[in-house]
């Protein structure tokens, strides 16, 4: 499924942030996010994903095509790795968990509650959990904190995999993962500032 952002502007905790946000993602490809800390890389993944309103503009793809990684892991505690991937594949529709502890070696851990993780494996999981999602458009804020290199190499596998399958990706991360992606430097699109003229935009 492609992905067609158009004009978009995005603002957080009632700022603005960025303005004319324009790129396509084509089925089987990826473009990485980058920009400086505070430039708004995940505030513009969270307006594509669906989890606040624009500003302004439009985005071709509809929420339900995506699936949202954020910073924290969004882990169930006391459930096992097993628990969590078949909570989320129900939410999802989906039933088959093998793939997704295959792909992120967590079968030696699957009776294991998520709480008695560590964090480099508690990572694997959160991100394993793209995989029982089934849907095509990954969007990722900084997946690899907390993963050693192989887990690096595991992750960039996962979502190579994925856009040989027609999927697409778009991930806000500093390092390279080893496969062709785009970049989409997000400082080319700040937004200026602007006058705040009434009282309620001030604090809206
Ligand atoms: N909850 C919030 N309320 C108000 N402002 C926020 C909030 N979270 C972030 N901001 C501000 O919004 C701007 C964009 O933040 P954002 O997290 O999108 O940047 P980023 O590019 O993802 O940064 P980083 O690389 O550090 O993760 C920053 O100036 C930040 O200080």
């Amino acid at each position: 499924m492609e992905l067609v952002v158009t004009d978009l502007a995005c603002a957080r905790g009632g700022v603005p942030v960025l303005e004319g946000v324009g790129f396509t993602l084509a089925a089987g490809q990826a473009l990485m996010l980058r920009g400086p800390n505070g430039i708004g890389k995940t505030t513009l993944l969270r307006t594509l994903a669906g989890l606040q309103p624009p500003l302004a503009g439009t985005v071709s793809a509809p929420p339900e095509s995506i699936a949202y990684a954020a910073h924290a892991d969004g882990l169930k505690a006391t459930l096992t790795v097993t628990e969590n991937l078949t909570f989320w594949a129900r939410i999802f529709g989906q039933t088959d968990i093998a793939p997704a502890l295959e792909a992120f070696d967590l079968a030696d851990l699957a009776g294991r509650p998520a709480q008695n993780l560590s964090a480099g494996q508690k990572r694997r999981l959160g991100l394993a959990r793209l995989l029982v999602t089934g849907r095509p458009i990954w969007m990722l804020d900084e997946p690899t904190v907390s993963l050693d290199a192989a887990s690096v190499a595991q992750f960039g596998h996962a979502v190579a995999r994925h856009l040989a399958q027609g999927g697409a990706a778009l991930i806000a991360t500093h390092i390279d993962l080893g496969f062709e992606a785009g970049v989409l430097d997000v400082t080319a699109f700040r937004a200026r500032p602007r006058r705040i003229d009434s009282f309620d935009e001030a604090f809206a």
